[in-house]
């Protein structure tokens, strides 16, 4: 079976400036990447890259065995960046019912499900701007639970969450490598970490 996610040469860089590369990195279903790297290392960049928002110099990315373009890539990845991207003015719910308009949902799972599984049952109508950091974190967590994406990559996935929001992305993220999934993580160091078979890959500033 080919790694659900394999990238190849990968360069990236603005005004010229290299920002990283040439990164070559796979990752398996049932596995995790550890992406590791100082303040500035570019591992923001790479995610938003992979994820499409952002066009590569230069590299091939691969999906289960194939060259995917951005737009294909948008398909089988579902992205959890540093600020949540909801929409202030609508509630909670609102929130993931568009979400899932845009990128679609798992099968047998409903937003309110997914709000109740990251704890923020009885905030359905909320608005977005209402809530704390953390609970905008537990939103976006309820987005990707939702998300039929096979790969996910979570940029700074524990940031403004408390120890039992800590928990649920390692559970989280258990449970989808359990189910054929795989993810990227980005971290300043290993101290934070789901316990599940993990790559590492440690990003450097071009010299
Ligand atoms: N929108 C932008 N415009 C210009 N430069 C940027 C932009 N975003 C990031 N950079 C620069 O690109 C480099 C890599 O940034 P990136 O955010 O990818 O690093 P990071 O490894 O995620 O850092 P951190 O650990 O601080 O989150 C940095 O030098 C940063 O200043």
């Amino acid at each position: 079976m080919p790694p659900l996610l394999e990238a190849r040469g990968l360069r990236f860089s603005r005004n010229d400036e290299p920002v990283f590369g040439p990164l070559d990195f796979a990752v398996e279903a049932n596995e995790a990447l550890l992406v590791q790297g100082d303040n500035g290392a570019g591992k923001t960049t790479l995610l938003r890259v992979l994820a499409g928002l952002l066009k590569l110099d230069e590299g091939e990315v691969l999906i289960e065995g194939r060259v995917a373009d951005a737009y294909q890539r948008s398909h089988a990845i579902a992205y959890l960046g540093h600020l949540a991207a909801l929409k202030a003015d609508l509630s909670a719910l609102e929130n993931l019912d568009f979400l899932c308009g845009l990128h679609g949902r798992r099968a047998n799972l409903v937003p309110e499900q997914a709000m109740a599984m990251v704890g923020l049952a009885g905030y359905e109508d909320a608005l977005a701007r209402q809530l704390s950091a953390g609970q905008k974190k537990r939103l976006s967590l309820a987005r990707l639970w939702l998300s039929p994406a096979p790969l996910w990559l979570l940029d700074e996935p524990y940031a403004n969450l408390d120890l039992d929001g800590i928990e649920l992305v390692n559970r989280m993220v258990q449970a989808h490598l359990q189910d054929g999934g795989a993810t990227l993580v980005t971290t300043h160091g290993a101290y934070a970490a789901p316990p599940v078979r993990t790559r590492m890959l440690v990003m450097r500033k071009p010299a």
